[in-house]
């Protein structure tokens, strides 16, 4: 199968190399033109997944049309808000009848949409019949390393999301397929808030109990929110849901819960920021789903407080105070 796969972050990059081994012809497009010249070279992405050696067959191009061109599955992982800017680029470049596959986690500021209603805009209504969020618990570089992984690919669209099963599935990597593609892709959008909020948690040297209180508390927002856009709740219980959840907000590998440890021990945003590379979706989608919560007139506390903390100069420890001193009431989800 001919694949093209768009961002060559550690992400893209690792997925990439997923479906290169596993046979299929595979071009990899990255932003960065000086990544496309040292991944030819040397097969290693120093910049993103530095040290791992990539599949000799997979291919690397800078040009968004060759990426794409002939392919029939066309894989999205890009930051999510750059995403609209390059879908844009490429409207008149994919092929109408591929499958449209994104593995980012995020929702865009401004507009409040997922990547798929990013790419129906863009693209045309159909486009949905044709995409795959494809979300779990997954850091990278473990992908990279060939380390067991399970994700799920989630589509309206059962041939598509089987395509995509088919493609990325091999011994060590584990594809289930769903049909709530919303609810795959919210569990991603979310889990991040949250796990900044652990971070945050952390930093403030609090203990386990309170990171499984908000690891618990952060699935009933999520499932709160996918309720409003029409999710099922069975798919927060599974591996875009609960199963990142938890890896995100206890992997020490996780940038988003990185960003809250460092906010927890009290450096600023602006500092956290402005020694990192790669991208904390979180930080941004926090705004992003707080205001997708006013919006739905979804009660979501802890994404309101990470949302105070980050752009309100709103102190951890008063945040903390504040979520504890909630009127009381029975455990709800
Ligand atoms: N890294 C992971 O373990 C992982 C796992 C699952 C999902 N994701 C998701 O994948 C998506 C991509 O993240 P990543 O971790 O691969 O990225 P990264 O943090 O490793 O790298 C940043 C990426 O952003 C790209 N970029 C920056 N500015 C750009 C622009 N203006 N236009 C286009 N591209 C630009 C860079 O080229 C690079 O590909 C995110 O939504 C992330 O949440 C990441
Ligand atoms: O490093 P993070 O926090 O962006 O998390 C990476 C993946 O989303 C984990 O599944």
């Amino acid at each position: 199968m001919k694949i093209g796969v768009i961002g060559a972050g550690s992400w893209g990059t690792a997925l990439a190399n997923v479906v290169a081994a596993n046979g299929h012809e595979t071009t990899l497009w990255a932003y960065e033109p000086e990544l496309v010249a040292g991944m030819s070279a040397t097969r290693i992405n120093h910049l993103f997944l530095p040290g791992i050696e990539l599949h000799r067959g997979l291919q690397y191009t800078g040009s968004l049309s060759e990426a794409v061109q002939g392919a029939e599955l066309v894989l999205l992982v890009t930051p999510t808000q750059v995403m609209r800017g390059v879908l844009a680029s490429l409207q008149t470049e994919i092929d109408s009848s591929a499958v449209l596959a994104s593995a980012s986690k995020g929702i865009e500021l401004g507009t409040l949409c997922t990547v798929s209603q990013i790419c129906s805009q863009v693209l045309g209504e159909a486009a949905e019949q044709r995409f795959v969020a494809l979300s779990g618990p997954t850091f990278a570089k473990e992908v990279a390393l060939g380390l067991p992984s399970l994700i799920v690919a989630g589509s309206t669209n059962q041939v598509a999301a089987h395509t995509v099963q088919a493609a990325f599935s091999n011994p060590v990597f584990r594809v289930y397929t769903s049909d709530d593609a919303i609810g795959v892709e919210l569990g991603g959008a979310v889990k991040n808030v949250i796990a900044i909020a652990a971070g945050i948690s952390d930093g403030l040297g609090f203990g386990h109990n309170t990171r499984a209180a908000l690891i618990t508390r952060g699935l009933a927002e999520m499932k709160r929110l996918g309720r409003a856009m029409g999710a099922q709740d069975a798919t927060f219980a599974g591996l875009a849901g609960m199963g990142d959840l938890v890896l995100t907000c206890t992997g020490d590998l996780s940038r988003n819960r990185t960003v809250g440890v460092k906010l927890g021990q009290g450096q600023t945003l602006e500092a956290i920021m402005a020694e990192m590379r790669m991208v904390a979706e979180g930080v941004k989608s926090a705004e992003s789903v707080n205001a997708l919560a006013q919006r739905l007139e979804v009660e979501m506390p802890i994404t309101q407080k990470v949302y105070e903390i980050l752009y309100g100069n709103k102190p951890a420890r008063q945040a903390v105070l504040e979520l504890m001193s909630r009127d009381l009431k029975p455990e709800q989800a």
